[in-house]
């Protein structure tokens, strides 16, 4: 499986924010995007879910030897502050998740199984969303692309409310998926990214570009990706 982006550009206003972003996404791989503050992560994300229109360039995901233009259907993505329903339990909210997807759904999990994969608690499960914190929040949404496990995730910096012990566990979990999907995870923590992911893919004067492996050796590689990141914010 690959998904291809092809020369994608954006504007908002007069200020071009993706210029020229080319770049081929490959199965089996976690990829941390890094970018500065304004730099088009979440815009780049928008477009891949078409919640935003891109001004041109493509996207194409090739699957069993097919490409076709990337749908809304193949992928999850999980923003940086959740979006879900506060009047509905978290059971329910689940519970209705599964049953729009049952033809998609092969295994044979339950609700309650779903719900101790990400540990969150019996009598949680049935209080409403509204009162779950936002770490809580950001489980349950990551519980959507677990369930459904689309081939192309989408993951807005969702680490940073979770407590360490929820955030490990996250991690493993994403490790543990991996290697049927292709997972990019936008954040400003380097050590998440070094730890976490397999690439990492710098956003940077509206174009995507990835870092070299050997760089990812070099004992001075913070400092080298700071600079460069630096560098090309006043490029
Ligand atoms: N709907 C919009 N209307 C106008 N400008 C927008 C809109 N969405 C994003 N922008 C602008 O596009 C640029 C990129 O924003 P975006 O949120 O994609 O950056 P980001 O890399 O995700 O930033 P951060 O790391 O701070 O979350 C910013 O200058 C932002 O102001």
């Amino acid at each position: 499986m690959k998904l291809q982006l092809e020369q994608i550009t954006k504007s908002f206003d007069n200020k071009k924010v993706l210029k020229d972003v080319s770049f081929e996404f490959e199965n089996g791989k976690i990829y941390a995007l890094l970018g500065r503050n304004g730099a088009g992560k979440t815009t780049l994300f928008n477009i891949l879910a078409d919640e935003v229109k891109e001004d041109g360039g493509t996207m194409n995901l090739s699957l069993h030897g097919e490409t076709r233009d990337l749908s809304i259907e193949d992928l999850s993505y999980v923003y940086s502050s959740p979006v879900l329903p506060d009047f509905l339990t978290g059971y329910e909210f689940i519970r209705f998740f599964m049953d729009i997807n049952k033809e998609k759904l092969k295994g044979e999990e339950t609700i309650d199984d779903y719900f101790n994969l990400i540990k969150i608690d019996e009598e949680d499960r049935h209080r409403l969303i509204k009162g779950y914190s936002h770490g809580m929040k950001n489980k349950l949404q990551m519980l959507l692309f677990l369930i459904a496990k689309p081939p192309v995730i989408l993951l807005d910096e969702p680490l940073t409310s979770l407590d360490v012990v929820v955030a490990l566990e996250i991690k493993k979990l994403l490790k543990s998926i991996r290697k049927n999907h292709i997972i990019i995870f936008s954040t400003h923590i380097l050590q998440l990214a070094t730890d976490l992911c397999d690439e990492i893919v710098i956003l940077n004067d509206g174009r995507l570009s990835l870092l070299d492996h050997e760089m990812l050796a070099d004992p001075n590689f913070e400092e080298e990706i700071i600079e460069r990141l630096k560098e090309e914010g006043h490029a």
